[in-house]
């Protein structure tokens, strides 16, 4: 495979303030690669940037080896690009909206398009300021989608698409793909992420921490595991099982809180050895893991 698109020492200021700072990497043809972050990390800008919106301050990105900003226009040609929130005209219909779009494009196949309406359940009858915020998430979708590009860039995708729509959404992806389209997706959902890309960059405080495999994710995945005692409980019942990184006991000495690494059942074994009530498990947010694993006075520590 060719890396489609290239980023060497990326970096973006907005007057003083970082937006991006020296990122590297590269994206295959035919991934899908997902970029995480959560809120302010500086996804939004990288994407603006890519698409030539932004200057760099510093660095440079290129796109099948045109250069983001000085070649933009012949960049934009190759990429279907949904921004962060798609807004147009409120006047204009999502039909008139599509057909606008694709006359601009060119190329584009109105069986397609309509087919595209179809499958996220989006009725282009309707005047843009009618729709809903999840209404316009999916006319961005399909504008994106429609002329079948060679580079998708879609800025938090899913967001304001019910359940339906999403996992409609991610087959979407996975034909692309199969058709060998390349994918550049952010996201601050990580469940998402694993679930439809290949790769992922890690974003925080403009600055790329991690570009792995979705798989290596999985290891980083801790979840809070709660258990309640009819009596007064001990942290030792659980320190140094496997996969246990740290317990702690609330504060009426009856409930002890573990973070657990990979499988459970030593955790479960031990709760029920010690007459445990009720055992639950919390997922972590993104940004969870991100304060676990980079906080920021510790050195980043890759696929732990
Ligand atoms: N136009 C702007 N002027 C000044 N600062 C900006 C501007 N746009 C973004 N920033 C700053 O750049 C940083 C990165 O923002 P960016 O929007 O790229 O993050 P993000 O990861 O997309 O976040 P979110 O998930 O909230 O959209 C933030 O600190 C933000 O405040």
């Amino acid at each position: 495979m060719t890396a489609l698109i290239q980023a060497s020492g990326l970096t973006k200021y907005y007057g003083r303030s970082r937006g991006i700072l020296d990122l590297t990497f590269e994206i295959e043809e035919g991934e899908i690669f997902g970029f995480l972050g959560p809120n302010g990390a500086g996804k939004t800008t990288t994407i603006r940037t890519l698409m030539g919106f932004l200057r760099p301050s510093a660095g440079r990105a290129t796109i099948a080896g045109l250069d983001c900003w000085s070649q933009a226009p012949a960049v934009k040609r190759l990429v279907g690009y949904l921004p962060s929130e798609f807004a147009f005209d409120p006047g204009l219909t999502g039909a008139q909206i599509l057909t606008y779009l694709g006359h601009l494009r060119g190329g584009v196949d109105r069986s397609y398009v309509q087919q595209l309406c179809e499958r996220l359940d989006f009725d282009p009858g309707k005047r843009f300021r009618e729709y809903s915020r999840g209404n316009r998430q999916k006319l961005g979708l399909i504008q994106a989608f429609m002329h079948r590009p060679r580079l998708l860039i879609l800025d938090e995708p899913s967001s304001g698409l019910d359940p339906l729509n999403q996992q409609e959404f991610y087959r979407m992806l996975r034909e692309v793909q199969s058709e060998g389209h390349t994918v550049f997706l952010s996201s601050h959902i990580l469940p998402e992420v694993e679930q439809t890309c290949s790769r992922v960059g890690i974003i925080r405080d403009g600055r790329l921490v991690e570009v792995n495999e979705v798989s290596r994710l999985k290891h980083m995945r801790q979840q809070t595991v709660v258990i309640s005692f009819p009596g007064p409980a001990s942290p030792e019942w659980f320190q140094g099982l496997p996969g246990v990184a740290a317990v702690r006991l609330n504060r009426d000495g009856r409930e002890l809180h573990l973070d657990v690494q990979g499988e459970l059942q030593a955790v479960i074994k031990a709760a029920a050895a010690h007459d445990a009530l009720s055992l639950s498990t919390q997922e972590p947010s993104l940004e969870e893991i991100f304060l676990r694993f980079y906080q920021v006075d510790q050195p980043v520590a890759a696929g732990r």
